[in-house]
């Protein structure tokens, strides 16, 4: 391979051929074309390619620069260098052909290396470029001169000067000075060739700007559904995240509408409670204004909840269902109010005058609701009344009239209870008559229970008395005047509320007392009321209390009875006497004779007794049996009303009794001592109307030190303790000021717990649990 070899003869750079290119025009006639060592034949074409379109583009600068100079002159020398041009090209193909063996010549290059076909094309084109600018500067230089020298072609294609190039096939054009013509058509031909490939190369770029707008036409499409993609994307994650927001904002609602339900539920049944224990209430004046307001609000509760016991009847409601023995006490009671009050007004006949019948009068209480469809059965009860007795004033109408008369109640009840005004006691809780004229306040029920020889006086004024006492067949007159003057009188009523914890004695005595006398229709066959109940455990536990809340709450007549009142020194004088009560408890029923240590009369019998004892206790057991024989005797509800009564008995010593009177008690409550629950109850009730300054968490010490302690021992051990704040003021305190006198405090009770000491001990109360385990039940 030749290197490229500048006028001199030197090789040249390709760098250096380019700085040539740039020189002077009539230096590139002499040069001569030089393939640069190690070249490849497209290399060298297009080394040869780029030399000479450089050498192209300044001619045909120079060209349109000289354009309406018309210097004759110059177009010449620019037209020369153009054959110059032409006759490089040419020698710089040859030398291209023969360096590289192209046989068939460039002509056909295209078919061997097709790769070089742009490269071909490219000299094609150039070629016929530069024949344009040849015939451009002819044209010019003929019109500048005038001279007919440059008229014909080979003139201007300076070939007459003997130049004869020989171009390769491609290049011959105008390479025959005599065939002018023929040279013409040729080019002709080689142009129109050109400008083939031209407009190929055009199309060709065209079609590639066409594809690539398509490209980026398609780009710009794909990129704007990414993005949309991107935003649809953003919008479901946008919208996913607010629908779960929601959800969990509806589960908090719901939480919360959970919450609320279970509040409102747990309100409802705390109202109901209420409203039942402010019924209850309302016979104790001293709490009765209290719970007024409280009451008004429980009624209207419960009377709502009532119409949806109603309306739900058949699908039996949770009010329905949840129905507990508080709830039929009160059902019970309100029947018996009801019933009283249609007795009074089948009283008031048609001239609106009292008969002469034996009649039941009570103030009419209105109905708080009409639950149960109670049908008045026929009573033909002898009654005992005191004329100053009102029972309006002991015993308050449960109607929700108005505040003011519960309050003013409440004031008598209050006056009632002083013991100068023995006219104005309320005292029993049994029926009374309009026409009874006896001045005296009933005989108040002691323990001893002695009767009052004063009251029996007065007693035997009144002719209803005396009526009933005349009425008396087979038993003695004044036996039974003995036992008229056991009734219970009592103005120190117990409510069941009252009675801290022993749910299950409480309830045991409502469903043996309270609802049997209170609906007698639905207590019958096998559902009668039991005969005899026996309350056993240690002392102080709220045994006889319970018995009194029954006389408050059950609206019976109460005998109680111990064994110094029916034990007499006469003989057979005690017989009577037994026999004279359980008379006297049929003729007044629905009545409850309550004995009182119990044991003491009916203790086991043994040879070694004594005559009179042994016939005391045969005579009780026989009359007992007699209760049962009535009951079952009973043709008509008359008698049947008649014959309910029920023997109460409390004792401490439950394993003296005789086995036939064991058997009499149906039911044998255990009454234990109060558990934690029952004593924090207790003592806060004890604490309820005293000044104090104690807190939970002292009650519930307390509480926990007295673990063992009896209802009793609690109650001394706060009476001890409410002793302190006394004792502090020493002899101050003759002039202390009632409200300046400090509240009791915890230290008190740590004092009072120095002194008042458990009165159980834990050995009978192993006692109490064993026979409990063999003949009773729990009444806690
Ligand atoms: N469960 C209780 N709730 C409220 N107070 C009670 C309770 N148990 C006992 N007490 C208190 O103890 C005192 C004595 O109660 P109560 O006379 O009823 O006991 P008891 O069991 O009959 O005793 P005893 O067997 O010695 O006759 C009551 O006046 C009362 O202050």
């Amino acid at each position: 391979m030749t290197q490229p070899i500048s006028k001199t003869g030197k090789a040249l750079h390709i760098k250096e051929l380019r700085k040539t290119s740039n020189t002077s025009l009539e230096i590139m006639a002499h040069e001569k074309f030089v393939i640069p060592e190690n070249f490849t034949l497209a290399q060298s074409l297009q080394l040869l390619y780029s030399v000479v379109r450089s050498q192209y583009k300044n001619l045909a600068t120079q060209i349109d620069n000289g354009e309406g100079n018309k210097e004759p002159v110059i177009y010449g020398k620019i037209h020369k260098n153009l054959d110059a041009l032409l006759v490089y090209v040419n020698e710089g193909l040859r030398k291209i052909e023969r360096t590289y063996v192209l046989k068939k010549g460039l002509g056909n290059l295209v078919v061997d290396h097709p790769e070089l076909k742009s490269v071909i094309e490219d000299f094609q084109i150039l070629g016929q470029d530069i024949r344009i600018s040849r015939r451009q500067t002819e044209k010019l230089m003929t019109e500048g001169n005038s001279s007919s020298s440059l008229s014909s072609s080979s003139s201007v294609l300076g070939l007459k000067t003997g130049n004869s190039l020989r171009f390769p096939k491609l290049w011959k054009t105008g390479s025959k000075k005599d065939k002018l013509k023929e040279v013409d058509e040729k080019e002709a031909r080689i142009n129109k060739q050109a400008d083939n490939i031209r407009r190929a190369r055009k199309l060709e770029e065209e079609e590639k700007l066409e594809a690539n707008r398509q490209y980026e036409k398609e780009l710009e499409l794909q990129r704007e559904k990414l993005i949309e993609l991107k935003v649809k994307e953003k919008v479901e994650y946008e919208v996913a995240q607010k629908l779960e927001e929601e959800r969990v904002k509806r589960d908090e609602q719901r939480k919360h509408r959970e919450q609320a339900e279970k509040k409102r539920i747990s309100t409802l049944k705390h109202d109901r409670k209420t409203n039942y224990k402010s019924r209850a209430s309302l016979d104790n004046p001293s709490l009765k204004s209290k719970y007024v307001g409280k009451i008004d609000n429980a009624v209207s509760k419960r009377r709502s909840l009532d119409v949806s016991r109603i309306a739900n009847e058949k699908t039996c409601t949770p009010v329905r269902k949840s129905m507990e023995a508080t709830d039929i006490g009160m059902a019970a009671q309100l029947a018996w109010s009801q019933y009283q009050s249609g007795a009074n007004q089948t009283k008031m006949s048609n001239n609106g005058l009292p008969t002469n019948e034996p009649s039941i009068r009570y103030k009419s209480t209105q109905p708080l609701k009409k639950r149960y469809d109670y049908k008045k059965p026929m009573v033909n009860r002898p009654i005992i009344k005191s004329p100053t007795f009102n029972r309006q004033n002991s015993k308050p109408s449960r109607s929700s009239s108005t505040n003011a008369h519960l309050k003013s109640n409440k004031a008598n009840g209050n006056k009632a209870t002083g013991k100068n005004e023995p006219n104005s006691v309320p005292t029993s809780p049994i029926l009374v008559s309009e026409t009874a004229t006896f001045t005296e306040p009933r005989p108040r029920r002691s323990k001893s229970a002695t009767p009052d020889r004063e009251s029996s006086g007065s007693l035997s004024m009144d002719p209803k008395k005396e009526d009933i006492l005349k009425s008396v067949q087979g038993v003695d007159r004044s036996a039974c005047e003995q036992i008229l003057n056991e009734i219970l009188v009592t103005d120190e009523k117990v409510y069941w509320d009252d009675i801290a914890g022993l749910r299950n004695a409480k309830n045991s005595l409502k469903e043996a007392v309270v609802y049997p006398f209170l609906r007698p229709d639905l207590f019958k066959g096998l559902r009668e009321p039991i005969r005899g109940m026996l309350l056993f455990g240690p002392p102080g536990t709220g045994k006889t209390m319970i018995a009194k809340a029954v006389a408050t709450e059950s609206n019976s007549t109460f005998f109680s009875v111990s064994a110094s009142s029916l034990l007499s020194k006469y003989l057979g004088e005690s017989e009577k006497l037994i026999r004279a009560l359980f008379y006297m408890a049929k003729k007044l029923s629905p009545s409850i004779i309550f004995i009182d240590e119990i044991d003491s009369m009916l203790t086991a019998r043994s040879d070694n007794e004594n005559e009179s004892s042994r016939r005391i206790k045969t005579e009780l057991l026989i009359q007992w049996s007699s209760l049962s024989n009535a009951t079952a005797q009973a043709e008509d509800q008359t008698n049947m009303l008649d014959s309910r009564v029920l023997v109460l008995g409390a004792t401490n010593l439950p394993w003296a009794i005789d086995d036939a009177a064991r058997r009499r008690f149906s039911r044998r409550l255990y009454i234990p001592l109060p558990d934690y629950e029952t004593r924090l109850y207790h003592l806060k009730r004890l604490m309820a109307k005293q000044k104090n300054n104690l807190e939970d968490l002292d009650y519930e010490l307390i509480t926990k030190l007295t673990d063992g302690f009896s209802g009793s021992d609690l109650t001394s051990l706060a009476k001890e303790a409410a002793m302190e704040p006394i004792r502090d003021l020493g002899d101050k305190l003759m002039f202390a000021d009632f409200d300046k006198i400090r509240g009791i405090e915890i230290k008190d009770f740590q004092n009072s717990l120095v002194t008042i000491k458990k009165s159980v001990s834990p050995e009978s109360l192993q006692e109490y649990e064993d026979w409990s385990n063999k003949f009773g039940s729990t009444g806690a």
